[in-house]
């Protein structure tokens, strides 16, 4: 492993820490040392100083759900490139999914995929290990072993596929509540959203002429797993909720004391079905865009807290695999660069969520979920010094052509976002200024 262990120490002035009161942050050997108007009497020599006046510090994003593609599709995405766009986006974290080439199903794809992210230096990469070998839906992966490597795999999921098996997914939360796991499920019965079915079912898509998915298609597996947890009492989560009778059944769930959580995308907050009348693939996604009415619903419960988590699904696919006609496109967005001006315009300038709230559902919540430990505890001395500056006035127009991806699916394209990461900080390096990035080897030492 080539990270650094120590760098100068750093003296963050005057941030508005989550939104709550200016404060300063000292930050020495990659930890903080001291939050508070007094943090700068304990500065050693040598200390840099960085302005914040203006700008919102956030203990660093947490993203529980991302395709990175390597091994196997390193043309639309490395450990390295996906990384880099991550720590652009304010992220210090990422889960990294398992339905690559191989899959991650087993300890040597799980710490090859460790490994890449430490050599790349830009977040900490944490390979999700697949439920079911080859993400085929039959046999259990090798779960308990994941779990044991070096890389404490605690999340398993077999996105891009619903573990549609009942029996499976039972067998599934028994093995992971050994060690305190969580099973991370894309929510789709395959009988009732087909192979060919590529937006939201309803009267869009009938005038289109595409196959719908209804949102049935959701709901019932999520109903249907809320039930395994209760019974297992093991946890699961949802990813990419979509429509908002899965926000119901999660509501009710929650309420009776079962351990369930669930995560929304950027782009299922605030873009909606009306975009697919140009038939442009960009906007064709796994779970689809939905109504208006969904999108609503979706902010709202993450605004109440029924939502835990904003997760981006960034899913990078090359040109030849997205350029087609609609139904014969790949599905998927980039998300990891914009995700949180897009909560920022979304939730925070809408006045829905502060920024105490963003803190919670884009570090503090994934970090819990994913049982992260000590990488979770957010602002307060001690922790290590994962934060995230962000600009809460900035407004930027979304150019496709910046993005530190490989791959250039980005709906968000031309859109004007309100609230930009400005710096992003792992263990005190920063990995990230206004755009640009620096892995292990090659931060200016002037940097700040
Ligand atoms: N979200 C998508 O549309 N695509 C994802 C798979 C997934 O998240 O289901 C992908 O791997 O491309
Ligand atoms: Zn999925
Ligand atoms: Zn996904």
């Amino acid at each position: 492993m080539t990270a650094r262990t120590t760098t100068r120490p750093v003296l963050v002035r005057g941030a508005d820490v989550l939104g709550q009161g200016t404060q300063d942050v000292l930050v020495v050997d990659g930890r903080i040392a001291a939050v508070g108007s007094d943090a700068s009497a304990d500065a050693p020599a040598g200390t840099q100083r960085l302005s914040a006046d203006g700008l919102v510090l956030l203990p660093g994003l947490v993203d529980l759900h991302t395709h990175l593609r390597e091994p196997g599709r390193e043309d639309a995405e490395t450990v390295s490139t996906g990384s880099q766009a991550a720590a652009a986006g304010g992220f210090t974290a990422v889960f990294a999914m398992a339905n690559t080439d191989p899959v991650t199903d087993n300890t040597e794809v799980a710490e090859r995929v460790l490994d890449l992210g430490r050599r790349a230096g830009y977040v900490d990469v944490h390979p999700v290990g697949a439920v079911s070998k080859g993400l085929a839906g039959e046999e259990l992966a090798e779960i308990g072993l994941m779990a044991r490597s070096r890389a404490r795999v605690r999340v398993f999921s077999d996105d891009g596929r619903c573990v549609h098996d009942a029996r499976l997914m039972r067998r599934a939360l028994e093995y992971v509540k050994a060690f305190d796991g969580v099973v991370s499920q894309h929510s789709q019965d395959p009988r009732l959203a087909g192979a060919t079915s590529c937006c939201h079912e309803g009267e869009l898509s009938g005038r289109l002429g595409l196959p719908g998915w209804p949102a049935v298609a959701e709901e019932t597996i999520v109903a249907r797993d809320v039930m395994l947890a209760r019974h297992t009492g093991s946890r699961v989560h949802v990813a990419h909720v979509s429509t908002a009778g899965s926000v119901e059944v999660i509501r009710w769930a929650k309420g009776r004391g079962i351990d369930v959580t669930a995560e929304v995308t950027p782009h299922h907050l605030m873009l909606t079905e009306d975009l697919l009348a140009g038939y442009d693939p960009v906007y064709k996604v796994n779970p689809p865009l939905r109504p208006t009415e969904d999108a609503q619903v979706l902010q709202e419960a993450l605004a109440d807290g029924t939502i835990d988590v904003v997760a981006t699904d960034h899913a990078p696919h090359v040109r030849q695999d997205k350029e087609h006609a609609f139904v014969d496109a790949a599905f998927g967005m980039l998300g990891l660069e914009t995700a949180l001006p897009v909560v920022s315009t979304v939730m925070v300038r809408s006045g829905r969520m502060g920024w105490a709230d963003v803190a919670r559902a884009m570090s503090s919540a994934p970090a819990r979920i994913a049982r992260l430990g000590t990488q979770g505890q957010g602002v307060v001395a001690g922790a290590p010094a994962n934060l995230t500056l962000v600009d809460p006035d900035r407004q930027t127009t979304v150019d496709a052509t910046l993005s530190r991806s490989l791959s250039r699916n980005n709906p968000w394209h031309g859109r004007d976002l309100v609230g930009a990461v400005h710096l992003t900080m792992l263990r005190g390096r920063v990995t990230a200024r206004e755009g640009l990035v620096w892995g292990t080897e090659d931060v200016p030492e002037e940097e700040l």
